[in-house]
């Protein structure tokens, strides 16, 4: 197989995407997974979650035989580089079992993934790989069933209901050590609807995490027009606002917007106290509902101990794309006497635009002597960003 995954900083990750199915359910011209939804194709949108994943991750696709060229083609488009396609067999089963047969010795953990879950968030993905590491068993995405479940005969007579606190709707990505899974599929002799029925069936324990209720499988119409008005209400541009503030440290180097200012005293705090960079972080996660700098960064991370902004503001962009948005751009003012920022704006500008991949725009201002900052005791600064569904 084709492999680029990063095996230094992680597990080896494969994930298989199945995509070979005719979607008779849903009655489209086109397989399923080649539908398009709000400008994607499912296939696309599932390659996108994978390209957006945390841990490095190759993918394997498996689709009807006449669309490999066009898989191959999203593939370039999305990696950057040629990924595996496969065409698929008559089952689910068959598919997956296809796309498993590329895998080559080193993969770790294979994650299986039905490109009908198209608005699955990558987050899922990496839950998934996370959780397989450390309970080294396989792991299914589910979610608690809602409705009560009634056992009902073939003349429609209800015969029990179901206890459902025992039961979980599963999902996809369904995560395995690769021996676990390769082993279960080489021994197969049932055919089941997930991989977790096969690796159960061969004796291994399979545990259900928290699922995502983005990772509902389009298998109707109604389903299609479910995901089309969750991303009409997600299309409109989300704009966010951002606040820091530090006292000055003589002791320290200041650091602000992404540069270092030499013979100024610096900023108090767990890192090196960039308040523009803050703040721009703030207005960042805020904009992509993402929560805060505290949530996300918290003070106890020792490896954040005088972290420099651009590590902020690298993470951020990443959590903002990952959420499914780009950012449209950053308006930041920094506040206090000092140090003169007009000599230095435009630089400051390059260095955080060219972290973020958007413009930013930064304007300072002093208090007239009023308040911590016209005292002289530390600096302030207040964001805007704007952010744009979409990737
Ligand atoms: N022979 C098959 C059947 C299904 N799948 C994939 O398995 C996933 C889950 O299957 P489902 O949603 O049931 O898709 P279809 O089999 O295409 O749907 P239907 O049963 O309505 O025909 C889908 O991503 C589908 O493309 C596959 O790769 N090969
Ligand atoms: C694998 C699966 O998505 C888990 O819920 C599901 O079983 C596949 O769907 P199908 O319609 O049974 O093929």
């Amino acid at each position: 197989m084709t492999s680029t995954a990063d095996s230094t900083s992680g597990p080896r990750v494969a994930v298989v995407i199945v995509a070979a199915g005719s979607g008779t359910r849903l009655g489209a011209d086109v397989p399923k997974a080649f539908v398009t939804l709000a400008g994607q194709s499912l296939l696309e949108r599932s390659l996108h979650a994978v390209r957006g994943m945390r841990h490095a991750a190759d993918p394997v696709v498996v689709v009807p035989a006449d669309r490999m060229d066009e898989a191959r083609r999203l593939g370039f488009e999305i990696f950057g580089r040629l990924i595996d396609v496969l065409p698929g067999g008559g089952t689910r089963q068959r598919s997956v079992q296809e796309g498993l047969s590329l895998l080559d010795d080193g993969t770790e953990v294979i994650l299986v993934h039905d490109a009908a879950r198209a608005l699955t968030p990558s987050a899922l993905f990496d839950r998934v790989v996370e959780a397989v590491v450390e309970g080294g068993h396989g792991i299914v995405p589910g979610l608690p069933v809602s409705d009560t479940i009634k056992r009902v005969g073939g003349d429609g007579e209800v015969h029990e209901t179901v206890d459902r606190s025992q039961l979980a709707a599963v999902q996809t990505p369904q995560g395995f050590p690769a021996a676990q899974l390769l082993a279960a599929y080489a021994a197969a002799e049932t055919e089941e609807t997930d991989d977790a029925g096969l690796v159960a069936a061969a004796g291994h324990a399979v545990t259900v995490i928290p699922g995502d209720a983005h990772a509902f499988k389009i298998t109707t119409p109604w389903d299609l027009r479910r995901a089309e008005e969750l991303l009409a209400g997600a299309s409109l541009p989300r704009v966010g606002f951002g606040t820091d503030t530090h006292g000055f440290d003589a002791s320290a180097e200041l650091w602000v917007a992404g540069l270092y200012w030499p013979g100024e005293p610096g900023l108090a705090g767990h890192s090196d106290g960039d308040v523009v960079a803050h703040a721009i972080v703030d207005a960042l996660l805020s904009a992509a509902g993402l929560g805060d700098i505290g949530t996300i960064f918290g003070t106890g991370d020792p490896r954040l101990a005088g972290a420099h902004g651009s590590v902020f503001l690298e993470e951020t962009r990443r959590l903002v794309e990952e959420a499914g948005f780009r950012i449209g751009n950053v308006s930041v003012q920094l506040v206090g006497n000092r140090p003169r920022f007009s000599t230095r704006r435009r630089e400051a500008e390059d260095t955080l635009a060219s972290v973020l991949g958007a413009p930013v725009t930064v304007s300072a201002t002093t208090t007239d002597g009023l308040g911590f900052t016209g005292r002289g005791e530390g600096l302030a600064a207040f964001a805007t960003a704007l952010v744009v569904p979409g990737r």
